[in-house]
């Protein structure tokens, strides 16, 4: 990686040796790390559901939003799990070495003269995802390992929290992920004060389950209610009718007012839409301004972060920054092909995962406690 002059006829290249950043130097001196459970350094405000439980070496944050469908799941690591072979550290380490294909990649923005473009690296592996930015996507077949592996690691993760949230079996779960499990793999890579900023992952032709492995150093992930949500206003002053949510500006008087508005809406539009203007004013909903965050976790190096619900993704946005020197983030999305336009298929075919990672049998004598 490096700089590359695109003037015709001018050959200027520099590409500055990378220091590699060994996996022993992410430890914390003074954050117990051992084969026992780590701990947990999130948070959340009070009306945010926490579940914790400890499973396969990994301490789970499970975190339930009143009146979304879904749930976002923190799973943190143990130092098993960072030094499995092929696990986390080597992972950190192999994404270093060689050269995934991570690039700044044009916005394509017609706001600036030239190009913008991303302030992290990114390349995507598997089913195109088009949506963040023009992002070259590679096939799986002869992608480094740390790419098919996490595939393979977060396939496993998904199924396992799915099971457990709807008290299934993995095995009864695996027979229905089969046909929608993940088959692409977006990687970031963030330097010194690389971020990205609140978003969704709630695109046209995404399945409802998200999720994403850290490695390197510690991302903080915040989660807050979209303020169009929050506040229940637009920046024109007009009320939004989706259902409240709890934890919105002034909840109670939504939810008292949300049926009648709702069959006004039905019965007599004019009136309908004369009241999407008077509410703002009546219960002096705020236009500008965010929501708090509702959850910030700590995503440490080998941990990984599950989001499930389409709900989620319409009510909720998070962002990611780290205060470190290099972070990763490798996010695996089931893409619909079918949802993806005749220019924007792959070239190559998205075959499935035969990784068959299984985290259940990853160091069971050492926990003993399974
Ligand atoms: O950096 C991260 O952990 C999150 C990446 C992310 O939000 C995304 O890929 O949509």
């Amino acid at each position: 990686m490096g700089w590359e002059c695109q003037t015709p006829n001018c050959n200027f290249k520099k590409v500055p040796a990378h220091t590699l950043i060994p996996a022993v130097s992410l430890r914390e001196p003074f954050w117990p790390l051992t084969a026992s459970y780590t701990l947990s350094r999130d948070t959340h405000v009070p009306f945010i559901k926490l579940n914790v439980s400890f499973a396969h070496n990994y301490r789970i944050n499970q975190f339930m939003i009143p009146g979304i469908d879904g749930f976002i799941t923190h799973l943190i690591a143990n130092k098993t799990v960072l030094e499995e072979p092929g696990g986390p550290d080597d992972m950190f380490e192999a994404i270093q070495r060689n050269d995934i294909g991570l690039r700044r990649r044009s916005l394509g923005s017609g706001v600036t003269k030239g190009d913008s473009y991303t302030r992290h690296f990114l390349v995507n592996y598997g089913m195109p995802y088009k949506f963040i930015a023009a992002t070259a996507s590679s096939s799986f077949e002869g992608a480094a390992s740390p790419i098919t592996d996490t595939r393979s690691r977060l396939n496993w993760a998904a199924k396992f929290l799915l099971a457990q949230e709807q008290g299934k079996s993995v095995e009864e779960i695996a027979e229905e992920w089969k046909s929608k499990e993940f088959n692409e793999v977006l990687a970031l890579g963030y330097f010194e004060n690389q971020r990205i900023n609140y978003h969704d992952d709630g695109e046209y032709g995404l399945g409802p389950t998200i999720a994403t492995l850290s490695l390197g150093a510690p991302g903080t992930m915040r989660i807050r209610m979209k303020a169009k949500h929050h506040h229940g206003v637009s920046s024109a002053g007009i009320y939004d009718n989706d259902a409240p949510m709890p934890g919105c500006a002034a909840y109670e008087a939504r939810l008292a007012m949300h049926p009648e508005l709702q069959a006004l809406q039905q019965s007599d539009s004019k009136a309908y839409k004369i009241r999407l203007k008077q509410i703002p004013k009546e219960l002096k909903l705020k236009r500008s301004g965010q929501a708090r965050d509702a959850i910030t976790m700590t995503l440490g190096h080998g941990d990984i972060m599950v989001m499930h619900g389409a709900e989620l993704q319409k009510y909720y946005e998070h962002s990611v920054d780290h205060t470190g020197k290099l972070r990763f983030a490798l996010t695996c999305r089931y893409i619909d092909p079918e949802s993806l336009e005749p220019q924007d298929k792959p070239t190559y075919e998205v075959k499935p995962d035969m990784g068959e990672y299984d985290g259940a049998k990853l160091g069971v004598e050492a926990m003993g406690t399974e």
